[in-house]
């Protein structure tokens, strides 16, 4: 990415917005801005400048003289063009940029430049003061908890360094707070005034206005508590501080470490040590830096777990229970997790391979790992690797770096307070490596049972034992996962969820989850099967469930402020209601087409939302026997193109095409809609189908769909996704499927709704999909 020049300008608002870095789906409905993007896609490699528009921006003035001052400098990607002209697409928010010199060009759309910016820094003591704060606030529990953990641990501030991206993570992370109000974050520079409105607002979550007050009531009676608990401790601790302004309490509270070191199990080299570092405690001025930074390190080696245990649950049978109770299905993967808790209750060890989950996002895979630590007794920390390039970060800073802490993996054992809990090492596969050093080697060390037993923090400097962790990670793609880790893993894959695996999880786990969650009782919501649906086919795109939980909160949340002011006192929801609470529909899957047309051919694309159905389509007109391609297509399916095309010219008479049309004629493909980014081989098949019923004038039935990459020779090899191809072939209507041979094993991964609805043919070789599709006979020997 590349401030401080010019592209095109998306104009937006902070209800159609992502930041930095996060990515998501937004709308566009306006002639500049789609005139922008196709712009940015064909010239600019997608980067666009979102400039956000001012609220009170009127309806007839021009938005571009009315914009933050920052803006977000993003990469764009079509997903959907709808029959109205609007688009749905995918931005990736890249970084912060001031909105700069805006244009018109030719009236079409906007360009202007990105400057880039330059974030202010913390003072030391406005860092301190900060800290404070904000472990204050993780005390009061709730979402922010984890958000403000990491910022607190992060490179970043422990550097006193940029924060503001960090920042930007939580306040677009927490739920609590709006994006009117992040983005009035966002426009700040200035770190102090950043940390400021957001405790402002974290608090403002806490009390105000009377309705508000009602729902917190209902929701938070739970953090009421743990508040009151909190204020008591605060005051408690004061008070103790003004009666020991001569340093009294503090030798109290080193004399009460003593203590604890006589009658508890620490090791001896702990409690050594921990001793002559108090011993050296006695030298020096209290009120020094220096004496800082030792009581902050014996209090550090005071709270860690080092000989705390929790008792296992060995019950085989109680941890079955306990997967089932809170997920719907994922046989096959709980069969795994028990055979592997069963082999550790026998050996008594944890050690040996680290459970893995990987799989897209939403399907499970940090619940599961809490169900685990469920089932086992154990006590559950988490901690996400994404984004990690730093080898301190796993391993601390030494204890003379300003402001120096452990390591998340420490860090991670004192929120545990146990030296066994399950540990879920979150997004292993999006630790990144550069100049200051390779985490996985890290990891590696965390994750090896050889040495684990004496891992090392910098900070810490005594070994720590590891060895009684359950580790378990998980990762979205396997392949990324550094090799040397990979060894070690159990890979456990979990899939997409079909429809109607969604709509099972949404009824019987997640409707009973939110409505518990928002202190709601039964017959006070309830959503019908259809409304369900309706969420599941129009509102999300995506492999796992998250995104439906959040609507099903959403309409709790409305619910409950509409029963609050009085206008409701029960509601049946039905998909109307969805439509008239939730805004319309989001998203329409690609439709089968309407009859069997020559030269159109369904093809099965795999994304990163599951499956979807690609339509193909070619033509010949007068040329020179050329290939044309359109439809933005990857290298990948540029080049399968290019071998179908040869591989039916050189058969032509095979399947009946008349041989002048190549000399006398060009061949254009075209892969139409914008939904997916288009590449892979794995549309050779259809590609080939699709040229031989243009060229030799023959339809092609509107209920087959095929996959599978085609080679010189016509042999076809298998493909990836063939779940998630077929149902979303089965969603869109398609009778039949041609699958590669080779993929015949991973039938048994295709659901049974699917198979009851669909005709299902393995194909090795290009003739037999001919003879399927054209319904003539070859003899293949
Ligand atoms: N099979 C299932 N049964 C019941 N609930 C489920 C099932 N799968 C997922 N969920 C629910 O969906 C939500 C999202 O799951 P979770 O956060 O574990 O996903 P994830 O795979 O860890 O995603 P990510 O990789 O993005 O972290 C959770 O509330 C979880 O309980």
């Amino acid at each position: 990415m590349n401030p401080n020049k010019k592209y095109p300008l998306v104009i937006t608002n902070t209800g159609n917005l992502v930041f930095p870095t996060a990515e998501g789906p937004l709308e566009f409905v306006d002639q500049f801005s789609l005139a922008a993007i196709e712009e940015a896609i064909s010239k600019y490699d997608g980067k666009i400048i979102l400039g956000i528009e001012k609220n009170n921006t009127k309806k007839d003035e021009d938005a571009s003289s009315n914009l933050y001052k920052y803006g977000i400098l993003a990469t764009v990607s079509i997903m959907k063009k709808w029959h109205d002209g609007s688009l749905t697409v995918m931005v990736k928010a890249e970084e912060r940029v001031e909105v700069k010199n805006v244009e018109k060009f030719e009236d079409k759309f906007y360009m202007a430049t990105a400057e880039e910016t330059k974030n202010e820094k913390l003072s030391d003591s406005e860092l301190a003061d900060f800290k404070k704060e904000a472990e204050r606030m993780i005390n009061l529990g709730g979402d922010r908890e984890e958000a403000l953990a990491n910022l607190i641990a992060s490179d970043d501030l422990q550097n006193n360094a940029d924060i503001n991206k960090t920042l930007l993570k939580i306040y677009t992370d927490t739920p609590v707070i709006d994006k009117v109000a992040a983005n009035a974050i966002f426009q700040e520079l200035n770190p102090l005034s950043q940390i400021t409105t957001l405790m402002r607002l974290i608090a403002a979550t806490i009390d105000t206005s009377d309705i508000e007050k009602n729902i917190n009531k209902r929701i938070k009676t739970k953090i009421d508590d743990q508040q009151k608990e909190f204020y008591l401790r605060e005051k408690l601790r004061a008070i103790k501080e003004e009666l020991n302004e001569s340093g009294e309490g503090e030798e109290n509270s080193l004399e009460s470490y003593k203590k604890r070191l006589e009658t508890e199990p620490y090791p001896k080299h702990v409690k050594e040590r921990i001793l002559s570092e108090i011993d050296k405690l006695d030298g020096i001025q209290p009120t020094s830096a220096e004496a800082n930074i030792q009581r902050t390190y014996v209090d550090w080696m005071m709270s860690l777990p080092w000989w705390e245990k929790t008792e296992d649950i060995k019950d085989l049978g109680f941890a079955k229970t306990t997967l089932d109770k809170n997920h719907f299905g994922l046989k096959k993967v709980k069969d795994r997790i028990l055979e592997h808790l069963a082999v550790m209750q026998k050996t008594d060890s944890v050690k040996g391979q680290i459970i893995t989950l990987v799989g897209p996002p939403g399907v499970g895979k940090t619940s599961l790992a809490k169900s685990i630590a469920e089932a086992m007794g154990r006590d559950f920390v988490k901690v996400s690797l994404g984004g990690i390039r730093d080898e301190a970060e796993i391993r601390g800073h030494r204890k003379t770096y300003i402001g120096a802490m452990p390591g998340r993996i420490i860090q991670s054992m004192k929120r545990a307070k146990v030296t066994n809990p399950v540990f879920l090492l979150d997004e292993i596969d999006k630790m990144a490596t550069d100049y200051k050093g390779d985490p996985s080697a890290a990891m590696l060390e965390v994750l090896d049972p050889e040495q684990n037993k004496e891992f090392s923090d910098n900070y810490i400097e005594e070994p720590y034992d590891l060895s009684n962790v359950l580790f378990i990670a998980t990762a979205n793609y396997p392949e990324d996962i550094p090799e040397a880790l990979y060894d070690r893993m159990e890979i456990i894959n979990l899939s997409s969820y079909t429809e109607i695996e969604k709509l099972k999880i949404a009824r019987e786990y997640l409707v009973p989850k939110v409505l518990k969650e928002h202190n709601l009782e039964n017959g006070e919501l309830i959503f019908t099967d259809e409304a369900l649906e309706e969420i599941i086919k129009y509102y999300t795109r995506e492999a796992g469930v998250r995104q439906l939980e959040r609507w099903l909160s959403s309409m709790a949340r409305k619910f409950i402020v509409k029963e609050l002011s009085g206008e409701l006192t029960s509601l049946e929801v039905t998909p109307q209601i969805i439509n008239e609470y939730l805004g319309k529909r989001i998203f329409e899957h690609t439709k089968k087409q309407e009859s069997a047309q020559v030269g159109v051919v369904t093809g099965l694309a795999y994304t990163q939302f599951g499956g979807d159905i690609l339509p193909i389509e070619v033509n010949y007109f007068p040329g020179k026997g050329n290939l044309v391609l359109t439809g933005k297509l990857g290298d990948v399916m540029k080049e399968s193109a290019q071998i179908a095309f040869d591989y039916v010219r050189s058969n032509y008479k095979e399947f009946g095409i008349p041989k002048e049309i190549f000399e006398e004629n060009d061949v254009h493909i075209h892969v139409p809609e914008g939904a997916v980014p288009k590449d892979g081989p794995s549309a050779g098949g259809a590609l080939t189908t699709a040229i031989i019923s243009a060229l030799s004038n023959r339809p092609v039935s509107e209920n087959i769909g095929m996959t599978g990459e085609i080679t010189l020779r016509g042999h076809i090899l298998p493909i990836g996704g063939l779940r998630e191809k077929s149902i979303s072939a089965a969603r869109s209507g398609l009778k039949e499927i041609l699958i590669p041979a080779e993929n015949e094993k991973d039938l048994e991964d295709i659901p049974d709704e699917v198979k009851a609805v669909l005709k299902i043919k393995p194909v090795k070789e290009y003739k037999e999909v001919y003879d399927e599709v054209f319904n003539t006979k070859h003899d293949f020997n």
